[in-house]
């Protein structure tokens, strides 16, 4: 009888928790409603977005679900298979909060499938016979089977319900697809985060580093092509005193459960980063590119938005920290050889930009090198001299020749990398972060602006890594600054 399976089904939760994920199998696709509708839309990183209306109590819609998880389980969740693609969503139309959204879409089925880019959802709806809108209806969805085919002939995809992770053959390469970079500004969100979680894990902040890690926070707060790792930087900065003291080092005090100390309560590019994977950088096999493709594409980005002024910080702050705390003993070495084989200052940002683009060059040639030999490459996304000529044909000069080495036109290469690590980088970013409108957001964005005015031009990074008293100083003026400041909006 159902009472006495119910009795079990409790009996045997206390003894196996195994038992509670079986009966209530893991949701995959996410449940949003009026309230969060616009905001999980507008954020998300995926290209595309699947919304289901649904009634929880239409037993069509419960037999429905086990196939909509199945495809969901491909593209959901930091476990996704292919992550960042497709946001699969649903929303619940017996739920009498969602009743002007559910006749925003004109839904009179359950369950009844949509499909658009997120943004066309965020504000938008849905009439039956309405020309020219970019939601469409998705109107062969009945098995997982069907769903996933509708979705394969609509992106012209190959993806299978029975793909296993980092079985990327979709993946296309970046290498003639200039526009692929604006799914970058995901990665450098992700880069920063997980930089600061590597920090924090294995201790890395001590008196004798502290000054470097306050310079690139400077430098981030100024130039972090992401909004809120701006603002995520500018909270670290302004309260590093109490973060990070000086006496760090002798002190247990600093550490939490987790041992990573105040810090460790931060999330410096927002709550939901990092996500787990990633987009512009992900490998076509396990354990290749990641990380260490988003702090390469983190550092560009920050060296073509720096102003001439401040090239020779950047420089330093960059080369202090990749020694520091870039935790891969073979890169920091030879980028510390590189940084130290610089003989005059730099003036200006386009030295600067090219002078890390050549240094990545030097990487990528004697890394091409011993991934061909070891095997231990890409071999979706073989090491290269970078620009290509598909991605910049103007770069190279009209004489020259691969095997007598590439003659170079600097000022091409200086304007494509202003372009592509600059506009084309955060294409997709700016459209979404104008329609924020929450409020502590523009008080911290003018806190950015205030601390990018007062610092930079001051040479104030130095100063506070020598005295951090006058940082205390610094910290209070910004925080009376920013409470008597009327908040101003976009800062892109
Ligand atoms: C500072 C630093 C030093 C490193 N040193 C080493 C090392 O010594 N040994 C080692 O094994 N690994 C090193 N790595 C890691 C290595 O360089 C790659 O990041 C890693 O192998 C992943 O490669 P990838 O194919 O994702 O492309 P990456 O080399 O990570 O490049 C990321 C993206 O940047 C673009 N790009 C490529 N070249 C350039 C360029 N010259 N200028 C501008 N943009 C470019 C491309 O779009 C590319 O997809 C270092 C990483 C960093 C951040």
């Amino acid at each position: 009888s159902p009472s006495r399976s119910l009795l079990r089904s409790i009996e045997d939760n206390n003894k196996n928790d195994n038992v509670v994920a079986d009966l209530h199998p893991h949701d995959y696709a996410v449940d949003i409603n009026v309230t969060n509708f616009d905001a999980v839309l507008r954020d998300t990183p995926a290209t595309f977005a699947v919304v289901e209306f649904f009634a929880h109590w239409c037993p069509a819609c419960r037999n429905y679900k086990p196939h909509y998880e199945r495809v969901a389980r491909l593209f959901n969740g930091p476990d996704a298979v292919h992550p960042g693609i497709i946001l699969m969503t649903r929303v619940d139309c017996a739920l009498k909060i969602n009743n002007k959204l559910c006749d925003k879409f004109s839904v009179d089925h359950y369950p009844m499938l949509f499909w658009a880019p997120p943004s066309k959802f965020v504000s938008g709806g849905w009439k039956p016979k309405q020309e020219k809108n970019e939601i469409h209806i998705i109107d062969d969805a009945r098995t997982a089977d069907r769903l996933l085919n509708w979705i394969n002939k609509q992106m012209g995809s190959s993806f299978g319900l029975d793909d296993e992770k980092f079985e990327n053959e979709h993946l296309s390469s970046n290498v003639s697809d200039p526009g692929q970079i604006a799914r970058a500004v995901y990665d450098v969100e992700e880069a920063t985060s997980t930089t600061f979680d590597i920090i924090l894990e294995h201790k890395m902040i001590k008196s004798e580093t502290r000054g470097s890690l306050i310079k690139f926070l400077q430098l981030l707060v100024a130039h972090h092509p992401s909004k809120r790792c701006r603002m995520g930087s500018a909270e670290v900065l302004v309260n590093f005193d109490e973060f990070c003291p000086l006496d760090m080092d002798s002190t247990s005090k600093q550490e939490n459960n987790d041992g990573k100390g105040a810090l460790g309560n931060i999330q410096i590019c927002g709550k939901e980063v990092p996500r787990g994977y990633w987009m512009f950088c992900r490998g076509s096999k396990n354990d290749t590119r990641g990380f260490s493709c988003g702090l390469w594409v983190l550092l560009h980005s920050l060296s073509v938005r720096i102003e001439d002024g401040e090239s020779q910080f950047a420089f330093q702050a960059i080369c202090e920290f990749v020694h520091n705390f870039f935790i891969c003993e073979e890169c920091r070495q030879h980028f510390y050889e590189m940084c130290s084989s610089v003989s005059g200052p730099f003036n200006n940002t386009r030295d600067f930009a090219l002078w890390l683009w050549s240094s990545h060059n030097k990487v990528n040639e004697r890394l091409s090198k011993e991934e061909a030999t070891l095997r231990t490459g890409d071999p979706k996304f073989p090491k290269m001299i970078w620009p290509p000529k598909q991605l910049c044909s103007s770069c190279r000069q009209s004489q020259s020749q691969e095997n007598s080495g590439i003659q170079w036109d600097q000022d091409e290469v200086f304007k494509f990398l202003t372009d592509y690590y600059g506009k084309k980088l955060v294409s997709i970013y700016k459209d979404k972060n104008n329609h924020e409108s929450d409020k502590s957001g523009a008080a911290l964005d003018d806190l950015v602006v205030s601390t990018n005015a007062f610092v930079v031009p001051l040479g104030a990074a130095l100063a506070i890594a020598v005295a951090s008293c006058a940082f205390g100083a610094l910290a209070c003026y910004w925080r009376s600054q920013q409470k008597s400041r009327k908040p101003r909006k976009s800062w892109n």
